[in-house]
This record gives C-alpha cells, structure tokens and sequence, in this order.
C-alpha cells in the first residue's frame, strides 16, 4: 500500500487511505507492475504535449456522442465540487482527454497542461494513474497521492470511472482530478453516478427504432439511475441492456441475445400495444423469468424521439412524424446560479407529474422552450413525447388542423390518409404550447373542450379519441391585458395557469459568466475558449433585447472569428454589437421624466431630444439602427447625440 509521509493533512492519503482496502492495494500493485512493463521510471518527466487541434478536432467528432451526453453530467458533477480544487475531465477510450471542466488554480504552471484537452493519460504514457488504470481494469479507479507511478503526479488525487456502451465496450472515462490534500471519500461516488447517468443517456440515444423498456422491482426508482433498462426490437427480440438491467435480469450479454421480450418479462409484446392503448397507461406489472416480480414502462422509438406505444399495426389515423429529438437537458442542467431562476427550478420541481398546468412567462429568447423541454425531461412522462407548437409561426387557418388532426378528406388539399395532429402526438407525454397568447380566440374555445374532457375529434371524424397530456404554455404577452382586450378567453386563461413562473431576461441574470462559459464549451464542442475580462464587463453593462437567442449566436460567430486564438475579445465580435455596445455605454442610469415633466421643470427642445434619444435607446435594448428607426432620424443622428448623453 502506498501511504504518504507523516504530517499529512487531515484530508490527505492518511484519511484517504481508511477508504482503501486489499483489493485496491492489489490493483494498484499490478498496475505499478504494467506500468514498469511499459519502460517507465518514476522519476521520469511525463510527455504533457497535447495533440495538435486539428487531431483534437477530429477526436471530438469521432467522440461526438460521448461527448454530447458527458457535458451536461460533467457540469452537474462539477456544480458538487466547486471551490475544491477539482477538476472535472473527460477522456476517449484511450484516455486522451476531451473536456475539462473546472479552474486549475490549483496546479503549477506546469502540472496545469497535464490536464487540458488533448493530452494522454493511458498507463503506457503516465504509469498508473486514475484515468489509465480505469481503462486497464474497465473499473472504477481511485488513485491517490504516491500511488501514482510517476513521482511528478504525487502531488494529484484522481476518481475515475469508466463509461462503457451497450456492449459493454469502454469508450471513455469520466474522472475527478485535484490536489491532493483535497481528497474526499464521496468523490468516487459522484463519479461513478455520474458515469452512469452518461451510459444510460448514450443507451436511450442509441435505440432509437427499438421497444425501451425501463424497470425496476420498486416503482418508484423507475426514472432514476437506478432502474434496469432494456432495448427490444419491434418483434420482441432482446438487443441490449444497460448496466442495472443486466444485474437485475442476473444474465450474461451473450445469454440475454437468445432470449426475448416474452421470454424474459412473461408477456407477448403485443400486450404492451395493449397496455398503451389505454388513455391513461398505468406501470407495467411484470414478471421476470427467474420469478421476480417488477413493474416497467415502455416506449416504441419510431426514429429521433420517443412515443407513446401504439401498434404499429393499426394506426387509428396517419402514424405521426417523429417529434423533434430529445434534448440533453433536465432541470438541473439549466440551473447555473441565478436565484430568480433557481426559485422558477424549485416551483416547478414541486408539481412535476402533479397534472397542473404551467404556464412560462418571458421575453423572447429567455430559454421557455428549453425549460418545457427540461420539465417534460425531469417528469414522469419523460419517456413520451414531448411535441412543442408555436402558435405565432402557424397561419391561423392552419392551426386547427395542426393541433386536432383531420381525417382522410376533411378538406380539400388534406392529405390522403389524414393527420393525428400535435395533441394526439403529445399522448402519453408533453404539449408545449408556445406563444399561447396569440391563438385565434376563434380555436381556444376547442382547445380548452378538449383539455376538459380529455377527447380529441380529428376534424371530419366523429370519432372522439381519449387523450393524455401534460400541459405547458408559454407567452410573452400579457394575458391578462389580452383578455381585457377581448383577445384570450379568461376561462382558458384559468385553466391554464395552474402554476406561473417568469423566467428572467439575461440582463437581470447574476450568472453570466456560468451561462457564457458553458454557451463556449456547447457551441465549441468542449474547445479551450475562454472570454476576456473587458468583454465580460460590456456583456454584464449590455442589456440583450434577444437574450439567449442572441448571446448563443453571438458567441457562436466570435468562436469562428478566434480560431487560434483561446480568449475571446471584443475585436472578435461583430461591429454592430459593438455598435449596440458603445451606445449603451454612453447611457446613463436614470434619466428625465415625461415630456410634460421636463416642459414643467423648464427643460429646453435639445434637453427633450435627448431624453426622447434615451428612452427609445433604454427601449431598444441599445441598438442604434432600432432606435433610428423608432424616431425616424438616421443612424448618424444618434451617433452625434451620443456624446451629449448625460
Ligand atoms: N440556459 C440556456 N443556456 C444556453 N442556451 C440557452 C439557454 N436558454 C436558452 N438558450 C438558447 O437560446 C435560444 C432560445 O431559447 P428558447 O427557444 O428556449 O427561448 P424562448 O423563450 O422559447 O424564445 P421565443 O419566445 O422567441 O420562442 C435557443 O437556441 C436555446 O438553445
């Protein structure tokens, strides 16, 4: 065993070490035997040269799906250790690292390049090491202090754990890395969770035209990390199992391939068709073949998402087209710091699966989509489908058919076998209505019959069809002014707002520069860039009339602008932001009162002009070309009036 001197710290190897028991000796030894094999000698310098970007760039598209599915674990991971000198790493299956999360504060300048993208730490480069020792033994790794082969990592305590596909194949490493007088007993733990949270993302993703069935012997772990999952072909022949789904079946791989879904679960698949059918499917109540009883939930994965299970065999109309793929994210993901945003996540924690309504308020660009989507992901029905529709983008004559489907020959130009329309897609999972404040009053009076009585009738049909959604709306208008205005029915507008949340504008929003760091990592593919100061102090002045619409696009350009270059800077970004900039530099806080007010208090025509220029700017979030606009004067006009902006 190797312990480290006397007087350690209290959280260094002595600590550490009450953690660790033979076996761990054992691998530690052995991999210190490899790592000799390897030509190595302790007191070697390691080779730090990272790969050259064009190599990183095509080991992140060959690792694209790991890496899609590991970032968001890894932020959430990274939120756990904040401010211990931690650093969150990704690695291929080669244990080259892909992303890095977490300030290296903690490292020399020097050790500090040993853990960025782009630099190997398999066994043959660095001797045992958590990252290397994960992939030689394809199992969880904790190395600690001198138990590193080369005495120039002694100095790091590392968790790693190993991310294996379907087939059971290592494909990349998640690991912990930090000082070592940082270590603590739970990190492994996080770790281990956390890798496995990334394999059952990559499992769901890569079924995609499969029966999914999740389970568990306990109803309630189903939907968490806990519960066994299993892929079946549309006949009922097994495909493949995750983790906990093969310790639950207590089968081998290869023994699980000659078996099927009646085989080990007692039931023809058609039953599950059944099951489905049903408006308002409960659990599944199964028995599996070694006796023990668990209930399940299935899904039929018709392409890039999921749906409800229906038999493929009889449609009752026209099979729905794919709803858009799901995305990577759950409530926790979105929360980044910000209280406002942290209380929004909290209330609507509370009602997840309550069947209450929720309607999201906020400016365009304020990320509702994106929060339906991560409510619908973090609920129940997250194995439906969740079908989004933007009232305002679909011509009024169209929406009634779009949202309540039609039957063959409804109208003319209908299509031939009719349309399920988005409320019958939604059954069994989620319907985000958005901009709900601009449905035609002629169709709310329909829309809230069928939130009633749960029945949907495709147009031309007299067939009612039950229906089971969850409901999530989102505005940017006020609805309440609608309705005074005699545009939004107040009985819908009552049944709609069971709980109402705001989301923030970006300007109101204290965690910045958590949301620009992680926009950065997204749109680079875990690439290096980080922000310069005096960028981030104009984005914190800047008020973001397009929110994170606009912040993701404008990162998106300045990331092809930078190429080379790390840190990203005002000259990387494009001259009519900076135009918006500049003006609103120039803005003061507070300014005059109403026309009235300021002819009341003696103010002259030029004092007015200016405060008209102010105002319209403040209303304009800045953006010069707006304001023009607005009062009908050029851009240079404004240009020449900024100075005089007091
Ligand atoms: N928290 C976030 N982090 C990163 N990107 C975000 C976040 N929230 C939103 N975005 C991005 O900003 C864009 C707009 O988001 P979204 O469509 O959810 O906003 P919205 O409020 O529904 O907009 P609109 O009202 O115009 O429909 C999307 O590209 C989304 O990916």
């Amino acid at each position: 065993m190797h312990q480290d001197s006397a007087g350690e710290s209290p959280a260094g190897t002595s600590v550490a070490a009450a953690h660790w028991n033979s076996d761990t000796a054992e691998v530690i030894q052995t991999s210190h035997l490899r790592s000799a094999g390897y030509g190595l000698c302790p007191g070697a310098r390691p080779d730090f040269m990272p790969l050259a970007r064009s190599d990183i760039s095509l080991l992140l598209e060959q690792n694209h799906l790991l890496h899609a599915h590991a970032v968001p674990a890894m932020e959430t991971l990274y939120q756990q250790i904040i401010n211990t000198h931690n650093m969150v790493l990704l690695t291929d299956a080669q244990g080259v690292i892909l992303h890095s999360l977490g300030d290296a504060d903690f490292l020399e300048k020097a050790n500090r390049v040993a853990l960025t993208q782009g630099v190997g730490w398999s066994e043959d480069r660095m001797g045992t090491n958590a990252i290397g020792t994960a992939i030689a033994e394809k199992a969880p790794s904790l190395v600690h202090a001198d138990q590193h082969y080369l005495a120039s990592n002694h100095f790091l305590t590392c968790s790693a754990a190993p991310i294996t596909d379907h087939q059971g194949k290592v494909i990349g490493v998640l690991d912990v890395s930090g000082d070592r007088r940082s270590y603590h007993k739970h990190t492994m733990a996080l770790v281990r969770m956390s890798a496995l949270m990334i394999e059952n993302q990559l499992f769901a993703a890569t079924f995609e035209h499969a029966i999914v069935l999740r389970f568990h012997a306990r109803p309630e772990f189903i939907g968490t990390l806990m519960e066994g999952i299993c892929a079946f072909s549309q006949g009922g022949r097994f495909l493949a199992a995750n983790r906990n789904g093969l310790f639950h079946l207590g089968l081998s791989l290869p023994a699980l391939q000659t078996h099927t879904f009646s085989s080990l679960f007692g039931l023809p698949v058609s039953a599950l068709f059944d099951h489905y059918r049903t408006a308002m499917p409960g659990l599944l109540d199964l028995c599996m073949h070694n006796g023990v009883r668990v209930r399940g939930r299935a899904e039929l994965r018709l392409g890039s998402g999921a749906h409800a299970l229906t038999n493929p065999g009889e449609p009752a109309i026209a099979a729905p087209p794919p709803p858009k793929p799901r995305r990577l994210s759950g409530l926790r993901y979105l929360n980044t710091g910000d209280p406002q945003l942290e209380k929004v996540i909290d209330k609507v924690n509370r009602v997840l699966g309550r069947d209450i309504p929720i309607l999201i308020m906020g400016e365009t660009g304020t990320g509702k989509e994106l929060l339906a989507q991560a409510i619908h992901n973090d609920s129940p029905r997250a194995m439906g489908p969740f079908v989004a529709v933007n009232c305002a983008s679909i011509p009024e004559s169209l929406i009634e058919s779009e949202l309540f489907g039609y039957e063959e020959g409804a109208f003319t130009g209908a299509r031939k076998k009719g349309a399920s329309g988005k409320i019958l897609q939604a059954n069994g999972g989620t319907l985000f209505l958005d901009e709900i404040g601009d449905m035609p009053f002629s169709l709310q009076a329909h829309l809230l019959r069928v939130l009633q009585e749960r029945m949907v009738t495709p147009l031309g049909s007299g067939k009612s069809i039950p229906v089971n959604v969850e409901l999530i709306c989102a505005t940017n208008h006020n609805l309440r002014e609608r309705i005074a205005k005699g545009l939004f029915r107040e009985d819908l507008y009552y049944r709609l707002n069971g709980l109402v949340v705001k989301l923030p504008p970006l300007r109101e929003r204290t965690d910045l520069e958590t949301v620009v760091r992680k926009i950065l990592s997204t749109e680079s593919d875990g690439g290096p860039y980080t922000m310069s100061e005096e960028a981030l102090r104009l984005f914190r002045r800047h008020r973001w009339p397009g929110n994170f619409r606009q912040l993701t696009n404008l990162l998106r350009t300045a990331i092809i602008m930078a190429g080379d270059e790390h840190e990203i800077g005002l000259r990387h970004m494009p001259d009519d932001f900076l135009d918006d900039i500049d003006a609103m530099a120039e803005l003061p806080t507070a300014h005059a009162g109403s026309p009235a007010q300021m002819v009341a208090s003696g103010a002259n025509l030029e004092e007015m002009e200016l405060s008209a220029i102010m105002k319209s700017l403040e209303a304009n979030g800045g953006n010069v070309s707006a304001t023009a606009r607005a009062l009908g004067v050029s851009r240079n006009t404004i240009y020449r009036k900024l100075p005089h902006l007091k």
